[in-house]
């Protein structure tokens, strides 16, 4: 339907019923508009809350003043130099503990998604809680499902007017009930720390925890360092964290099962990279067929059609002179923009290194980085919400990607036939229930 009315209205506005309300598409001319709309007329923060009624489902301090975000912005990209060697750690260990392939050489057929969404949310968790924690099975298991009772109970609540609202939370939402259990594991862990660094005084700096939570804690104010309130941030990093990373690996992932033509190129540049600089983020950064063939995934098959979705609350004219009216859903036509002949040639073709190639021709690495949000590459978003985590989900993607190219020979069932994704409005989710054949690689 995006691609029927990007047609019709020849890249002018138009407006697409959702599953909660209409929504008004405009094209990427209009991309400044967007970038620049501060939150007191197009807001992403209304638009949130009210997709996954986060008031009802996470807290309404997360909604209220979500500073945990510049924490991520700042000592979080930061540190991700420092902590790679952990998170490298840690997908490894995760994939060897959850992909059971056989040890005889055979091909072995695996359910992909299940075993990539443990391995993300470990990885994760290493970053944001460390050791022990990040392998607990209970622990992990309410982070892991913790968005599908978001969505679920956010989707459920928005469709019911405000004054029904807190009755249909209070009746149907598991959110509660997740937030204390995963305050069982994290709210001692925080109490803990924050009565070490009373008694510790000064001493308690060179002994501190290096992980996210720590971080969080070091730049609350008096107000902020209530346990259940940081237990909820860590909650809602969960939440932002594990299943988009998942779902976008897979896409990355199935692309690569269904064309192992492209392996043998990606492992020599891994090889090449971690001869140089041995598993670190400077490996990482050098992989850029690596980063190529992520990015390429997520322009022909990323998560959103539609991207920086806002909700307007004062009126407003846009540059082309269409009025966008208070109460209304604002967002930029993603897919027809990832799929423009102008921008990206043969757009339905999978070109794993086109991007790479452009560097290598001499482009600017920034501008053709997986990381790099633009008018042209809108996966992450854009303007002053873009993705918080995009470093660290990058890093991690990127991780886990030279991970199996170096460890495993992959592909599908039937040779070539990548699974058929799955959609729900406008999200576009690759087939959580498909095999994929690994093999151990002949080292
Ligand atoms: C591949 C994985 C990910 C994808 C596809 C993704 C995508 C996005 C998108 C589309 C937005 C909204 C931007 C906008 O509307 O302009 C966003 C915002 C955000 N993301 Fe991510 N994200 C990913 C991973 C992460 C991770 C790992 C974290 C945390 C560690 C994170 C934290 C956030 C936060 C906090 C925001 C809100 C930023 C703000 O309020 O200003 N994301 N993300």
């Amino acid at each position: 339907m995006m691609v029927d009315g990007q047609a019709k209205f020849k890249g002018k506005p138009f407006q697409l019923p959702s599953l909660r309300s209409w929504i008004v598409y405009v094209s990427r001319e209009l991309f400044e508009d967007m970038r620049k709309a501060r939150d007191d007329s197009l807001s992403f923060r209304e638009e949130v809350n009210e997709a996954v009624a986060i008031e009802y489902t996470i807290g309404k301090e997360l909604a209220d003043n979500p500073w945990h975000t510049s924490v991520i912005r700042k000592q979080m990209t930061q540190n991700l130099g420092a902590k790679f060697p952990e998170i490298y750690d840690e997908i490894s260990q995760a994939f060897m503990d959850e992909l059971e392939v056989a040890d005889s050489g055979a091909w072995t057929p695996i359910n992909a998604y299940n075993v990539i969404l443990h391995v993300v949310c470990r990885a994760s968790n290493r970053l944001f809680v460390g050791l022990p924690l990040c392998r607990d099975k209970e622990f992990t298991k309410i982070s892991r499902d913790f968005t599908i009772t978001v969505t679920r109970a956010g989707f459920l609540i928005s469709c019911f007017p405000r004054f029904l609202k807190p009755l249909v939370a209070r009746y149907v939402s598991a959110a509660p009930g997740a937030t204390k259990a995963f305050g069982r594991f994290i709210i001692p862990v925080i109490e803990q720390r924050q009565k070490a660094e009373v008694e510790l005084g000064d001493a308690w700096k060179d002994q501190k925890p290096f992980d996210f939570l720590q971080w969080m804690m070091d730049a609350a104010n008096e107000n902020q360092r209530d346990p259940k309130d940081l237990n909820k941030r860590m909650l809602g990093m969960n939440f932002a964290a594990t299943h988009t990373s998942s779902m976008s690996f897979t896409h990355a992932f199935y692309w690569l099962a269904a064309c192992p033509q492209h392996l043998p190129e990606l492992r020599r540049e891994v090889e090449s990279a971690v001869e140089t600089h041995g598993w670190t983020k400077e490996a990482v950064n050098n992989m850029f067929k690596i980063d190529s063939f992520i990015k390429e995934s997520m322009r022909l098959t990323g998560l959103g059609a539609s991207s920086m979705q806002r909700k307007c609350v004062r009126k407003i004219i846009l540059s082309d002179g269409t009025q966008i009216p208070a109460g209304a859903h604002v967002a930029i036509n993603a897919w027809s923009l990832h799929h423009d002949p102008q921008i990206y040639p043969n757009p339905f073709e999978f070109d794993p290194f086109r991007f790479s190639r452009k560097v290598e021709e001499g482009e600017s690495v920034v501008k053709n980085a997986f990381t790099t949000a633009s008018s042209e590459f809108l996966f992450w978003g854009g303007g002053s919400h873009v993705c918080a985590g995009r470093y660290f989900a990058s890093q991690e993607l990127k991780a886990m990607l030279a991970h199996i190219v170096m460890n495993y020979d992959v592909m599908m069932p039937t040779e070539g036939v990548r699974p058929t994704d799955m959609w729900f409005g406008s999200t576009c989710i690759p087939d959580p229930r498909a095999t994929v054949l690994f093999r151990r690689r002949a080292m």
